[in-house]
């Protein structure tokens, strides 16, 4: 019986992975697809830091063409990331007739339906299960199991590199800095991490996430995207002590006929699933109208984990070579909803202002929240480093309108300034 060949572009944290999955775990994709899986090409930039780790026979490269003109290899796995020279890389080989299978969550949530649609005109597939929370099964779960539920939300840490420096910080007392650079060290985070600790990554997932959910593509552009980069350890701290613990969250929810996404620090209360989810490990919580809540966890980022993902859309997509049903989108789901009236996402925030010395501030803030239609359920005096007073505030649920409202008529006050403003789950 015929060997799949495959080609890699990109042999990183993922891709050397990757190759070591399909070398060592052979036999039971073998008994499953009736296919042998062998690495022929591997294209990188720098060949020699390579050379030790490829086996004899396969070959090591810095020329795509050898993949793309070579008529062996059906499967082409990108695992170079980034948009650039990424997208016009998919498109050579799709053009060319390969299947393809990328963890590119920046390409796909950007490019993914022209991609697709390219994929169909050439009768190939396009699969990108490790795109969105690395080695969680979550993408080919919503297109199956979910298949006639309707999902209104998908919410959930979805950046390994985050919640991993989050968790540093707050259990080891480590610096931002510090936790940031082992994550790196741990080939969680990109190569360039702006895109992890600006809430960037985790907002491709939700572009993607939503995709799958809803049908309907969501704009990057339209979303309200916040990292943790500002984050600072006494709101750490604070949050604790009000029984809170910080989290970057992805939210997207179906209300009244619209949708919205969004991604920011939350403080999500102790005793909630999400709060438990430590290290690089993911959870995205799905909730369906039949089925109600559920959960998927498990780890977000990380070589093996991630191509474990690669290696699901291989077998996949071997499959589907061998039935002779490639072609099909990963994703079929089309649905035509609007976006969502900011007055209709009501959250409860965490706010912490400074106040300069004066008398009267607490009531002009009193004053503000009374105009605004708004109200505080707990509040906490305390001093900033400048030994001006901080005073850190839980509001009753609120709408974004309302807050937006807020943050206007307190940038008139001039001895009042907030110092951060943080969704309450
Ligand atoms: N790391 C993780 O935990 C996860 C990563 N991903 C995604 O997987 C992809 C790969 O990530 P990761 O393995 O961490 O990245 P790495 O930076 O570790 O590896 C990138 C690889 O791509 C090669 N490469 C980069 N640019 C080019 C180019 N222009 N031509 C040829 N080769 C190139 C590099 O070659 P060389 O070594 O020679 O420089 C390197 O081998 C990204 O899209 C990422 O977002 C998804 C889920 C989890
Ligand atoms: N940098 C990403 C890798 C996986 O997508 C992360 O930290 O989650």
């Amino acid at each position: 019986m015929d060997d799949i060949k495959i080609g890699l572009v990109g042999l990183g944290t993922v891709g050397s992975s990757v190759l070591k999955m399909i070398t060592e775990n052979q036999d039971k994709v073998q008994n499953i697809t009736g296919r042998r899986l062998n690495v022929k090409t591997i294209v990188v930039r720098n060949i020699a830091k390579h050379q030790d780790q490829v086996p004899e026979n396969v070959k090591l490269t810095t020329e795509l063409a050898d993949i793309v003109n070579d008529p062996e290899i059906k499967i082409v796995v990108e695992v170079m990331g980034g948009l650039h020279p990424a997208k016009e890389v998919i498109t050579q080989l799709l053009n060319a007739k390969k299947h393809v299978v990328t963890a590119n969550k920046d390409l796909i949530a950007s490019a993914g339906e022209e991609l697709a649609a390219l994929a169909r005109a050439n009768h190939c597939d396009l699969m990108y299960e490790a795109s969105v929370a690395g080695g969680i099964p979550i993408l080919r779960t919503i297109v199956t199991s979910f298949a006639a539920d309707h999902i209104t939300e998908v919410k959930g840490i979805v950046n390994g590199t985050t919640n991993y420096i989050l968790t540093q910080m707050q259990r080891r007392n480590w610096t931002y800095d510090q936790a940031l650079m082992k994550a790196q060290e741990l080939g969680f985070a990109e190569s360039d991490p702006t895109n992890d600790v600006e809430g960037i990554d985790a907002a491709y997932k939700m572009v993607i996430l939503s995709q799958f959910s809803y049908g309907t593509h969501i704009k990057l552009a339209n979303m309200k995207v916040e990292g943790i980069s500002a984050i600072q350890q006494r709101d750490v701290l604070q949050a604790d002590a009000f029984g809170y613990t910080i989290k970057l969250l992805g939210i997207s929810r179906r209300i009244n006929g619209g949708v919205f996404a969004e991604v920011g620090p939350v403080l999500v209360p102790k005793d909630h699933p999400l709060a438990t989810i430590n290290n690089e490990n993911n959870a995205v919580m799905v909730t369906g109208e039949a089925v109600g809540e559920t959960l998927f966890y498990g780890p977000g980022a990380g070589g093996l984990p991630t191509a474990n993902s690669v290696l699901s859309d291989i077998v996949s997509v071997t499959k589907n070579i061998v039935l002779g049903t490639t072609g099909n989108s990963f994703n079929n789901y089309q649905s035509d909803i609007g976006r969502v009236d900011p007055n209709d996402i009501v959250y409860a925030y965490y706010l912490s202002l400074q106040m300069l010395d004066a008398p009267g501030q607490m009531l002009k803030l009193t004053q503000i929240m009374t105009q605004i239609g708004a109200s505080f359920s707990r509040i906490v005096q305390t001093k900033n480093d400048d030994q001006t007073a901080r005073v850190v505030i839980i509001t009753h649920k609120m709408s974004k309108a309302q807050l937006a409202d807020f943050k206007q008529q307190l940038a008139a006050v001039d001895t009042i300034s907030l110092l951060g403003s943080y969704k309450v789950l």
